[in-house]
């Protein structure tokens, strides 16, 4: 059998057993630590040149299966990616036309999945973004109240004041906001499954009066400035290029003058849409946000500028979002048996491959998470920042 495997594979002394579909077993370098259970012979031909979207495929198409820590799979499916030619490609990645539709479609897909199984490995309040950990030292839970204390600080929220969350997502944000900080909050999702959790959240901590969340798109919010302040989190994701114009003037014309407007969102790490990650990309668009698109930090605020926000702070929290991953990976994978009551075989091999792929991804480089604070000027340019951020910290 050892005569189907690229001679190279052995060069690599990767810490990985392939055990065939007839029972022999293959190590491809000392103490492996993670084993391969190879069911379709054509797999080994394809081991010879893998891409991260070639491999993932072929471990959600059931053609392998996994034993060992999903970390350590990771690692070596990009040594061996690296080392066996899968390079990134260096034309701009595909950009999309997003119409309501076809977006409404893609967050279904991905929201609907299964409230049951995101309550598994998400923290109590079901903050599905990256959490916040101001000393590195935090639990999930807390560093996800960190984070939302963090944005509500950076939006000067005060009591009475109007908040619109844009991807509401299970209302851990509009409910904090309301209980922590005394505003009212207009939050929206493009999810039903989301949506009705929320609700019945809201209902169940008597915060009715404050908090009002609907299932709309954010092509049709309305255009009159009654907001004080507007956050999205963890939502432009889903915009795409083509409307990220329109995206920006939704939520500047949502604002009233003076007000803010806080975006928090992964963003790419090369400005002409390159993709990266050898495959790792694709495998997400395929399996994981189909119609998904991550603009790059400048792509970001030059959209911002144009429709007439003035970026006054911005916070990179990359390895945050690393580390938040690490924990939901972790805890889908001490899981597992009880996700696999809750979603179709596929939907758990794809989720544990991109929870525990961009957790790695984040690590590396590939991708970034930026808040990106805005004001809506006045008319005169002013507005009511403090001088300093001192605030935040005190
Ligand atoms: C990753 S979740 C983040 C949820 C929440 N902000 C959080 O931090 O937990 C993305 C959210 O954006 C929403 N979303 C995506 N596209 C949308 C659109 N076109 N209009 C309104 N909401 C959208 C999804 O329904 C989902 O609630």
């Amino acid at each position: 059998m050892q005569a189907h495997l690229p001679p190279v594979l052995h060069e690599l002394r990767l810490p990985l057993r392939l055990r065939l579909w007839d029972g022999q077993e293959l190590d491809l370098g000392p103490n492996p630590r993670v084993t391969l259970d190879v069911h379709d012979p054509t797999l080994l031909t394809q081991l010879g040149r893998p891409s991260l979207d070639a491999l993932g495929s072929a471990y959600v198409e059931g053609r392998f299966d996994l034993q060992g820590p999903l970390s350590e799979v990771i690692r070596i499916g990009d040594a061996l990616s690296r080392a066996l030619g899968a390079e990134n490609e260096t034309a701009p990645g595909e950009r999309e036309e997003h119409d309501k539709a076809t977006d409404a479609a893609a967050i279904a897909y991905h929201y609907d999945l299964s409230n049951d199984f995101y309550a598994l490995w998400l923290d109590p309040q079901m903050v599905y973004s990256c959490a916040y950990f101001p000393t590195g030292t935090e639990t999930l839970e807390q560093a996800q109240l960190a984070k939302l204390r963090h944005l509500c600080l950076k939006l000067r929220l005060k009591p009475g004041e109007r908040l619109l969350d844009v991807g509401c997502g299970w209302g851990g944000l509009a409910r904090y906001a309301a209980r922590e900080f005394g505003v009212e909050v207009y939050g929206i999702t493009l999810s039903k499954e989301q949506l009705s959790l929320a609700r019945q959240r809201v209902e169940a901590e008597g915060l009715s009066d404050r908090v009002q969340l609907e299932l709309l798109d954010y092509r049709d919010l309305p255009a009159d400035g009654r907001f004080d302040k507007v956050v999205s989190v963890g939502m432009f994701e889903h915009v795409g290029h083509a409307n990220l114009g329109l995206y920006f003037r939704t939520l500047f014309n949502a604002v009233k003058p003076g007000g803010l407007v806080l975006n928090h969102g992964i963003t790419a790490c090369t400005t002409d849409g390159r993709p990266v990650g050898r495959g790792a990309g694709e495998f997400i668009g395929r399996y994981v946000f189909p119609h998904g698109e991550l603009p790059h930090l400048a792509t970001a605020i030059a959209r911002m500028s144009e429709e007439g926000l003035e970026v006054v702070d911005v916070e990179s929290l990359r390895l945050h979002y690393a580390r938040t991953l690490r924990f939901w990976s972790d805890n889908l994978e001490a899981h597992l048996e009880q996700a696999a009551t809750l979603v179709a075989e596929k939907s758990l091999r794809i989720w544990r491959l991109y929870l525990a792929g961009c957790a790695y991804g984040f690590e590396n480089n590939w991708i970034n998470l930026h808040q990106i604070l805005a004001v809506r000027p006045r008319a005169d340019g002013s507005h009511d920042l403090p001088w300093s951020r001192a605030d935040l910290y005190g």
